[in-house]
C-alpha cells in the first residue's frame, strides 16, 4: 500500500494556512441586528443566567457546555516525542480538538497549562467544570498523570478522562479481542509482553487483566528492562502493581515465546530478532507515535504469520485512540454524564471490536481503496468508517445509563441513532471518497498550462500526494525557472515535462487533427500551429491518443475559449450533450448546479439532458440524484413565458424514462427545503434536491458566484460532463488547490 508522504515544509504549511493553527470559532446565532445583540448579550442574556443559577442542569440546554470538551495538557509526554513543554504540545492538542469535531461533532478547545507541578496543574483545571461537559487530559507523563486524573475526578462532576491511558487501553482491547479471535488464542492463555510502563502502558495492562489476562503471564518492561519483584530502580507504585516473580531481565528475554507484544514506548524499541523469537501467530501492537517500535514490514519480514498493528494511519490496523475518545465523549455528553466509567469504556471496546467483524459497506472499502474484510489486515475499524458515529456512542450512552453515570437518559435510542447519522458532514466523506478513488486510479494527469506557477504547484502536489504521474505541458527551462522562483527547484526532477519538440507523436497528432478539421476551414499550416503551439489542443491530442489519462486546463484562458480549442479534438459541445456541473459545498450540504459551462440558453430537451449529466455526476460522487428544474415560478405560478421551458423539461424526462428523481419547475427554496416542498404534496421528490438545473448560463454563474462570495460556499467545478474523455476546466481565478481538485476529479473520471 502507498505510504502517505509529505515534506516538513508541507507539514508546516498545513499548520500555517489559511490561518495559523487548525481551528477557529464561529457563532451559531445571528449577530446582525440590535435585537440579536440584546438577546445574545445584555439584557436578554440575563434570562438564561438566572435560570441556570436556579437550576444548574439547565446549563446543558442554554449554553454550549453539553457539547464542549477541554483538551488539557502540560506537554510532558507529547506523543512519543518526550517533554516538549506546554507550548510545544499545542499543535497536538489543537489536532485532538479538530478530531473531536470531525469524527463526533464534539466542540473542543485546547488548554495548554504551563506547569510540571501536579498541584498547580490540578488547581488550574479543577475550577473549570462549569465551562465544559468533559475534560480530556492529554500527553501528561506518568506517573504525574495518574495523580492528576484521580484528583480531578474527585474534584469535578463531569467526565475527566486521560486519553493516553484509557482511550489507548480501550482501542488496544478492541484490537486484541479481534486479533486473538484470528490467532485462535484465549487471552487467559496468552503470554503478554508490554513495553512502556507509562500512562498508556499501565492502563492497557490493567484493562487486559480485567478482561482475563493472567497477571503471571504479563511481563511489563520500561527503560530499565523487565519490572520484577526485586527491582528498585525507576519504580513507582503503578509499576510495582505489575511486578512479577521472574528471572527475565530484558525485553529481548521476555519476548521469546510471547504471544502478544504491546508497545507504548518509543520508535525502534523492538528488533526483528525479538519478533522472530515470539510464539506462533504472534500479535504485535507497536503503538508508539509518530513512529512505531517496529514497522510492519520489518515484523512481517521475519514473521509472516504475525498480526501487526501500529498507531499510524498509513498502515493497516491503526490502533490509535482516535477511534475512542470522540465517540466516548459523544456518548457521555449526550447523557450529560458525570463520568466515563469502566462499563462505558468496555462498551466502547466491544462496539468497536464487533464493528470490525461485520461486513464492510462498499463506500467504506471504496474510500480506502482496498477490500476490507475481517482478517489479519483489518482487525479494527478504520477511523473514517461512517458507521462509528452512530454505532459506538449509543453503546457508551447506554452503559452510562445502566450504571447511573447519566444525568439525562436517552428515551428514544433509535431516534438518537438517527440524529447521530445526521450529525456528520456528508461533504467530508464525499471529498474523501473522491480523493481515495483518484489515488487508486494512479492516473497520468496532463497539466496543460505548464507556464503557470499555480498549475505547476498543483502538478507537484498531485504527484507528491501519490495520485499518479503529473505530465506537464511546457518548456523544460521555463518550468524549471518558475519552480526555482518558488523555491521548489527540487520538484523539476519529479515532473515529466512534455511538449511538441520532445514528443515522438507530433505527426500522428497532426494527422488526427487534420482528419477532424479539414472540412472546417483548417489547412495544414493551421493544423501545425494548433497541434504544435497550442497547449490546450496539444494536451487534448495527448489524451485522445492515450498518452495520458486526463487533462486539466483553463487556468490561464477564459473557459469559452478553451472549450472551443478542446472541441477541435473532442466532441465536447452542447450539440453532443456536454454540460458543466458545479458542486457547491456548504454547511454540510452538497448541491450541484448545472449547466455552468456549455449551454448558453438551453431549451427543454437540452435541460433534460443537463439533468441527466447532473445525475451522472451526483452518482459518481456517491449521491442519490434528486434533480429540480428551478425557476422564479413554482408549478406554473406565476405564469411566465420564460419559465415555460423549465416546466416542460420534466415532461421530456418522463418520456425518456430516466432512473432518478426529478421535478419542476420550482423556486430554489422549494427545491432545497423539505418544509417548503410539503406545500406541494403531489410533487415527486422524496427530499430536498441535490441537483439544481438552472434556466441559463447567466443564472448558473450568478447563483454559484453569489454562494461563493456571500455564503462562503466551497465551489468545485465546473465539472465537464458528458464528454467521452476526462477533461476538466479550471477558471482563471483558480488557486493551486482548486486546480489540484480538478485534477483529482479528472483522475477519477467524474463527469
Ligand atoms: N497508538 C495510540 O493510540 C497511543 C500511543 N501512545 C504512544 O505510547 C508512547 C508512550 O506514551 P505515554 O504512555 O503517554 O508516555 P509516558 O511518558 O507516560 O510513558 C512512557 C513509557 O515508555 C517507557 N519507555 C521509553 N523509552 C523506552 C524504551 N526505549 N524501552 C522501553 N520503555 C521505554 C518509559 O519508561 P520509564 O518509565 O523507564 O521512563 C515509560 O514507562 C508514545 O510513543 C505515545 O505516542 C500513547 C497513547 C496512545
Ligand atoms: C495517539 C496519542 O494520543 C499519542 O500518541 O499520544
Ligand atoms: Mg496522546
Amino acid at each position: 500500500m502507498s505510504r502517505t508522504k509529505f515534506t516538513e515544509e508541507e507539514a508546516l504549511a498545513f499548520h500555517h494556512e489559511p490561518t495559523p493553527g487548525k481551528w477557529a470559532i464561529t457563532a451559531t446565532v445571528p449577530m446582525t441586528t440590535q435585537r440579536d445583540l440584546s438577546l445574545a448579550y445584555s439584557p436578554g442574556v440575563a434570562v438564561p443566567c438566572l435560570r441556570i443559577a436556579e437550576e444548574p442542569q439547565a446549563a446543558y440546554d442554554y449554553t454550549n457546555k453539553g457539547n464542549l470538551v477541554a483538551v488539557v495538557s502540560n506537554g510532558t509526554a507529547v506523543l512519543g516525542l518526550g517533554n516538549l513543554g506546554a507550548l510545544g504540545s499545542k499543535p497536538v492538542m489543537e489536532g485532538k480538538a479538530v478530531l473531536f469535531k470531525r469524527f463526533a461533532d464534539v466542540d473542543s478547545i485546547d488548554l495548554e497549562v504551563d506547569t510540571e507541578d501536579v498541584d498547580a496543574f490540578v488547581d488550574a483545571v479543577k475550577h473549570l467544570g462549569p465551562s465544559f461537559g468533559g475534560i480530556n487530559l492529554e500527553d501528561i507523563r506518568a506517573p504525574d498523570c495518574f495523580v492528576i486524573e484521580q484528583r480531578l475526578k474527585e474534584a469535578m462532576d463531569i467526565p475527566v478522562f486521560h486519553d493516553d491511558q484509557h482511550g489507548t487501553a480501550v482501542i488496544c482491547a478492541a484490537g486484541l479481542i479481534n486479533a486473538l479471535h484470528l490467532s485462535g488464542k484465549r487471552i487467559e492463555d496468552c503470554r503478554i509482553v508490554l513495553n512502556g510502563a507509562g500512562a498508556a502502558g499501565i492502563a492497557c495492562i490493567e484493562l487486559l487483566k480485567a478482561m482475563g489476562a493472567r497477571p503471571r503471564n504479563c511481563i511489563v518492561c520500561d527503560t530499565k528492562g523487565v519490572i520484577h519483584k526485586d527491582r528498585t530502580e525507576g519504580m513507582n507504585q503503578w509499576k510495582s502493581a505489575h511486578a512479577v516473580e521472574t528471572d527475565l531481565r530484558t525485553l529481548e528475554e521476555a519476548m521469546a515465546g510471547a504471544d502478544v507484544f504491546l508497545g507504548v514506548s518509543v520508535k525502534g524499541a523492538v528488533t526483528p530478532a525479538m519478533v522472530e523469537s515470539m510464539a506462533d501467530n504472534p500479535v504485535i501492537f507497536a503503538m508508539a507515535n509518530p513512529d512505531p517500535e517496529i514497522t510492519p514490514e520489518e515484523a512481517h519480514d521475519v514473521r509472516p504469520d504475525a498480526i501487526v498493528a501500529t498507531g499510524r494511519s498509513d498502515y493497516p490496523n491503526q490502533v490509535n485512540n482516535v477511534l475512542g475518545f470522540p465517540y466516548l465523549f459523544r456518548g457521555a455528553l449526550d447523557v450529560n454524564a458525570r463520568a466515563i466509567n469502566e462499563e462505558m469504556k468496555i462498551a466502547c471496546a466491544e462496539a468497536l471490536a464487533a464493528l470490525a467483524r461485520e461486513d464492510v459497506p462498499d463506500e467504506v472499502a471504496m474510500a480506502y481503496g482496498r477490500k476490507l474484510s475481517f482478517g489479519r489486515d483489518y482487525i479494527i475499524p478504520t477511523p473514517f468508517d461512517p458507521r462509528l458515529i452512530w454505532r459506538v456512542p449509543p453503546a457508551v450512552a447506554k452503559a452510562g445509563m445502566d450504571t447511573g453515570a447519566a444525568r439525562r437518559p436517552i428515551v428514544d435510542m433509535e431516534g438518537y441513532q438517527a440524529s447521530l447519522k445526521g450529525r456528520m458532514d456528508p461533504t467530508a466523506s464525499i471529498l474523501r471518497g473522491i480523493t481515495e478513488r483518484a489515488r487508486r486510479a494512479q492516473a497520468r494527469m496532463i497539466f496543460a498550462e505548464g507556464d503557470d506557477i499555480r498549475v505547476l504547484r498543483a502538478a507537484v502536489a498531485y504527484q507528491r500526494s501519490g495520485f499518479g504521474t503529473a505530465l506537464v505541458v511546457g518548456r523544460e527551462a521555463d518550468v524549471r525557472a518558475k519552480l526555482e522562483g518558488e523555491g521548489m527547484g527540487d520538484a523539476v526532477r519529479e515532473l515529466t515535462v512534455v511538449n511538441a519538440a520532445n514528443t515522438e507523436h507530433l505527426e500522428t497528432y497532426k494527422a488526427f487533427l487534420y482528419a477532424r478539421l479539414q472540412r472546417r476551414g483548417h489547412d495544414m499550416a493551421d493544423i501545425h500551429r494548433l497541434a504544435a503551439r497550442d497547449r490546450h489542443v496539444f494536451s487534448a491530442l495527448m489524451l485522445a491518443h492515450g498518452h495520458g489519462d486526463g487533462v486539466v486546463t483553463g487556468a490561464t484562458r477564459k473557459s469559452a475559449h478553451v472549450m472551443e480549442l478542446i472541441n477541435h479534438v473532442f466532441d465536447a459541445d452542447a450539440g453532443h450533450g456536454a454540460a458543466g456541473v458545479t458542486a457547491l459545498l456548504h454547511r454540510g450540504r452538497i448541491v450541484l448546479v448545472a449547466d455552468t459551462l456549455v449551454h448558453e440558453w438551453p431549451g427543454a430537451e437540452e435541460l433534460a439532458t443537463i439533468a441527466e449529466r447532473g445525475a451522472a455526476v451526483a452518482r459518481h460522487l456517491g449521491l442519490e440524484p434528486r434533480a429540480a428544474f428551478v425557476s422564479f415560478s413554482t408549478f406554473g405560478y406565476p405564469v411566465s413565458e420564460r419559465a415555460e421551458k423549465m416546466h416542460r423539461a420534466p415532461q421530456v424526462l418522463d418520456a425518456r424514462g430516466v432512473d432518478f428523481e426529478y421535478e419542476g419547475e420550482m423556486t430554489v427554496d422549494v427545491a432545497l427545503n423539505a418544509q417548503a416542498q410539503a406545500a406541494y404534496p403531489f410533487q415527486r421528490l422524496t427530499g430536498p434536491a441535490n441537483i439544481l438545473v438552472v434556466p441559463a448560463r447567466h443564472s448558473a454563474s450568478i447563483s454559484v458566484k453569489l454562494m461563493q462570495e456571500m455564503g462562503g460556499a466551497t465551489v468545485i467545478g465546473p465539472i465537464l460532463a458528458g464528454v467521452d474523455a476526462s477533461v476538466q476546466l479550471c477558471s482563471t481565478v483558480s488557486t493551486a488547490n482548486d486546480i489540484l481538485n480538478m485534477a483529482v476529479l479528472a483522475a477519477c473520471k467524474v463527469g
